[in-house]
């Protein structure tokens, strides 16, 4: 074994840059709302081990970059993200790859008289949208995905068939409701040319195929509801290559309502916020790589 203490993998930048960006060439203003992080890899051993910071491109002119390169348009967090990779790769020789990271919040119009609003808007609460894009040499990884987007069924879902040893009290059942909080994100093939790409489009039919995989069948269990979901993205997405899923199984329980003289068939639950069960997997393509350095610092998945 060596004594000698060396530098291992590092990475930095500056995280959660919150920028606005408001489209305001017509009266018809557009609004674009990120949260995005960069980080950047590649040499910076003089500022981690001699205090020299000759290659240390400033946090403070990471966030600027973003700042700087909203004023042309976001377009679509995939793009934005792509653009600040390239910028930076390109622009400084020993950086060789980074990190880069958004989410993004949706605004609708707000209706006002029975039309939408040109300059006023609500924050669409349903989901957040997530964008990674991390960059090694000439290798672009690209991840898309959602979180909290928040789903359940009143029916067409049960749980039954499963071990029952002495530790065992939960009661089969045939019609239960199921709900989740999705969490997604979906990866695209590696090396795919994005310049014609349109990723709010892909997002929205994403998200409506995941919405559609969460209704279609009847659910044995939160798993094949998970599997049906990402089989949907795969099918009919041939430029994703996996997705993986974190879903919590978010309990509604039967409340007993026979001291009060009452029956419940099925109409009044307790909904549980914890313990929660907790249903992770990835859906891939047989035979196909699955990218471990594109999942590098994405919490929560298996
Ligand atoms: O859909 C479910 N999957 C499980 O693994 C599980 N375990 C449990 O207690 N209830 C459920 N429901």
């Amino acid at each position: 074994m060596s004594n000698k203490i060396v530098l291992g993998d590092n990475q930095y930048g500056k995280a959660e840059v919150r920028v606005v960006k408001v489209t305001r060439d017509t009266d018809r203003h557009q609004i674009e709302d990120l949260n995005v992080t960069s980080q950047l890899r590649g040499d910076f051993e003089a500022a981690h081990l001699q205090g020299d910071n000759a290659h240390v491109v400033a946090t403070d002119t990471q966030k600027n970059t973003i700042y700087a390169f909203a004023r042309a348009g976001v377009g679509s967090p995939e793009a934005f993200l792509l653009r600040l990779s390239e910028h930076f790769t390109s622009g400084f020789d020993w950086v060789t790859g980074g990190r880069w990271e958004a989410e993004s919040y949706t605004w609708d119009r707000i209706q006002s008289h029975g039309s939408e609003h040109d300059h006023s808007f609500v924050r669409n609460g349903q989901e957040v949208r997530t964008a990674v894009v991390v960059r090694d040499g000439n290798t672009t990884h690209l991840i898309s995905g959602l979180k909290d987007l928040t789903v359940l069924k009143t029916t067409q879902s049960g749980f039954v068939g499963y071990p029952r040893d002495k530790y065992t009290t939960l009661p089969e059942t045939t019609d239960r409701i199921l709900a989740t909080d999705v969490s997604a994100r979906w990866r695209y093939s590696t090396g795919l040319d994005h310049t014609a790409t349109d990723f709010n489009k892909s997002y929205e039919d994403i998200k409506a195929l995941l919405l559609e995989g969460f209704t279609e069948n009847y659910s044995h269990a939160l798993q094949q509801t998970l599997f049906d979901m990402g089989k949907k993205v795969l099918e009919a997405h041939g430029e994703v290559d996996e997705i993986k899923f974190s879903m919590p199984n978010k309990h509604h329980f039967l409340v007993d309502l026979s001291p009060f003289g009452l029956d419940n068939p099925n109409e009044v639950f307790f909904a549980a916020d914890r313990p929660y069960g907790l249903i992770e997997a990835t859906v891939q393509r047989e035979n196909s790589g699955t990218a471990p350095a594109a999942w590098n610092g994405i919490a929560g998945f298996c």
